[in-house]
């Protein structure tokens, strides 16, 4: 037999199973299944430490078509745990000596996946019943022990996964810089690091769990939130850096996880959501300027809306214009302002890059204040 036609099976946490082929590694994959979709940037999805423990459906038919490149990455391996895929291509086509299959890709990175399902009744069936945990396995004789084995898998909810996927060590990029930014690696994608470079910044990149006291003696301009994957509520001591980090009022941006946190530091909680946002066209209004933003989005968890907006000290500054989901805010007393979604994209719309820019003004603002 090719081994290209092995046979593969999807087992949800509900019951329903879709059989199909195995594509990437050979063997067993468990996790919650999420559906983005982004009809381009496969790779950097899957790369994507906020991915961390999940198995993606791609809604987009076609993966695979345009292979993988080393440098299209937002970290340095894939953080997926699952592949689901309608067509999967197994030989690239693209201009360009370093372009490799996303096969072998998969197979390295031993990430297992399934072919030939229909994505459509599967992301239909995630946006009617939720968010839920799946197996995918290349094992399909006993599909009942696999459907029990899918109820035991531990939920995303209450999941500390930060932890898992940030540096271990600090370093730091772009020397010379004339701002210094530290930057607290929930899970960090590259592109958050690259687009502040390109305004100037040296990025000292640390790990989740630096005190802040470690943070504020460092003479640093401004404090990058990242993004990352897993439940933000377990990140009690995090929350508790982020807290005072506020207090000091050193420029704050905070992106997805960062986002969370930021909210969780001020006495606001989140909550679980029905089938989370992941996609690269989701709408997003300013509320401030009035004008409408394309945005790339990845997340699970959300802000509760009804906390922001009795918080006497939150403004909200963005909602998500599919769902009325709070988007973004700011503190009216403190220099501190964050976003669910992605302004870095990669993959996604250049639309709220401007968001960098605003940190960049408020780093300047308060270097100008404390000369
Ligand atoms: N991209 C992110 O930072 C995701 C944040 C969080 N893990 C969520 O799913 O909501």
């Amino acid at each position: 037999m090719n081994p290209q036609d092995k046979n593969a099976v999807l087992v949800l946490a509900d019951g329903t199973v879709f059989y199909g082929k195995s594509c990437g590694a050979e063997g067993t994959a468990t996790g919650e299944i999420a559906f983005n979709t982004g009809m381009t940037g496969y790779q950097e999805i899957f790369t994507d430490p906020s991915y961390f423990g999940q198995m993606v459906v791609m809604a987009s038919s076609h993966i695979g078509n345009y292979g993988v490149h080393e440098d299209e990455v937002e970290s340095d391996s894939i953080k997926i745990k699952g592949l689901i895929v309608r067509k999967f291509a197994y030989r690239p086509s693209r201009y360009g000596n370093k372009i490799r299959p996303l096969q072998d890709y998969l197979v390295e990175n031993n990430v297992v996946g399934i072919r030939d399902i229909d994505t459509r009744a599967l992301v239909s069936h995630i946006r009617e019943f939720g968010a839920q945990n799946a197996i995918i396995s290349t094992e399909t004789e006993n599909v009942d022990a696999l459907k029990k084995q899918a109820t035991e898998i531990p939920s995303m909810k209450g999941m500390e996964l930060a932890s898992k996927v940030s540096t271990k060590e600090k370093y730091t990029v772009g020397e010379g810089g004339e701002y210094k930014v530290a930057l607290l690696d929930f899970g960090v994608k590259q592109n958050i690091i690259r687009c502040l470079q390109e305004r100037g910044c040296q990025v000292t990149v640390f790990p989740y769990d630096t005190s802040a006291e470690e943070i504020l003696s460092g003479g640093f301009d401004g404090v990058q939130l990242s993004n990352g994957p897993g439940d933000p509520e377990p990140l009690t001591a995090v929350v508790e850096n982020i807290k005072q980090l506020v207090e000091a009022n050193i420029p704050i941006f905070g992106i997805c996880l960062g986002h969370q946190l930021l909210a969780i530091s001020q006495g606001l909680s989140t909550e679980k959501m029905h089938n989370g946002h992941r996609g690269i066209n989701h709408p997003i209004k300013n509320l401030e300027t009035g004008k409408g933003e394309i945005t790339s989005q990845n997340h699970g968890f959300v802000v509760r809306m009804e906390d922001a907006e009795k918080h006497p000290n939150i403004k909200v500054t963005h909602v998500h214009l599919n769902d009325g989901t709070l988007a973004g805010f700011r503190l009216n007393d403190k220099n501190a302002f964050s976003v669910q979604y992605h302004p870095e994209a990669s993959p996604g719309p250049y639309d709220s890059r401007y968001l960098f820019d605003s940190f960049i003004e408020n780093m300047k603002v308060n270097k100008k204040q404390l000369a």
